[in-house]
């Protein structure tokens, strides 16, 4: 018995116990328990937030309550945000093979909050905005004390796209040219503004700007080009 326990014990180190194991084990280290059967809304606020994040977080969150005091009646809306995106955008029925596999979002396959891409993304009901708050993490280094432009290329590519699909449908970006301008210090918190510039047929063109938190500094601006295609398409590689 005491040497089931001991490997059970082992197993479970690295995540929060389940409730039948109450009182047998004690743990040494507690996160989280890996197998949910809700999927976890990765863009509420968690303790790893900024005092600024979670402020800026207030300040869109407010705007999605109307005057009539009603979630989601305000001009802003708050976008969920998953790590197996395509499972639960789409309720789990249509993507079963994709479902089963290993597949998870880019920007949300960092476990420990704060470490990565700590965000939220806020659209405007009129789709002419979509606003994202970031924080980066200390594994988004790139030049000493930084974030890696990559890092910041992958958030302005999500932020824009995630605009695009929700104006245009499902897309794909064709072309993303980016100014980096002024460098983003690693766990600072910036603001990405992305603006729909034009559309024409399939194409989409967006715009983005990445600025601090009190919008004093420019951090990159970009351009991008997301083209209309059909799921079969994606699906179908
Ligand atoms: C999916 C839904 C799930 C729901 C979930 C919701 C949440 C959503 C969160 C998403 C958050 C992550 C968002 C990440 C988004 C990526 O990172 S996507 C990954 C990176 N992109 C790729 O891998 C794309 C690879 N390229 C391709 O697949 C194809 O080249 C494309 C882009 C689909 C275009 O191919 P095509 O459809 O055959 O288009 P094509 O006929 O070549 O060109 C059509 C027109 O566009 C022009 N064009 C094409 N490419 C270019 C270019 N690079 N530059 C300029 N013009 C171009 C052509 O000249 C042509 O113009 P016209 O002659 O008509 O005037």
């Amino acid at each position: 018995m005491a040497s089931i326990l001991c490997r059970i014990s082992k197993t479970l180190v690295n995540h929060r116990l389940p409730p039948f194991t109450k009182g047998l084990i004690r743990p040494m280290v507690t996160v989280s328990w890996p197998f949910q059967s809700q999927p976890r809304d990765l863009s509420l606020p968690n303790p790893s937030w900024s005092k600024e994040m979670l402020q800026h977080y207030e300040l869109y969150n407010s705007q999605c309550v109307g005057e009539d005091g009603k979630e989601g009646s305000g001009p802003w809306r708050r976008l969920p945000s998953y790590n197996r995106l395509l499972k639960f955008a789409t309720g789990g029925v249509l993507l079963s093979k994709i479902i089963q596999s290993e597949a998870r979002l880019f920007t949300r396959n960092i476990k420990i909050p704060g470490a990565g891409f700590e965000y939220v993304m806020f659209i405007k009901k009129s789709q002419e905005k979509c606003v994202c708050i970031f924080q980066a993490g200390h594994l988004l280094e790139g030049p000493p004390g930084h974030v890696h432009g990559g890092a910041t290329a992958a958030m302005i590519d999500s932020v824009n796209g995630t605009h695009a699909t929700y104006v245009c449908g499902p897309v794909m970006t064709a072309n993303l040219n980016i100014n980096y301008r002024n460098p983003i210090p690693l766990g600072s918190t910036v603001v990405l503004e992305s603006t729909l510039d034009q559309r024409e047929g399939r194409k989409a063109f967006f715009s983005c700007i990445v600025t601090s938190i009190d919008g004093s500094k420019v951090h990159v601006e970009s351009k991008a080009l997301f083209l209309s295609i059909s799921m079969s398409r994606i699906l179908g590689g």
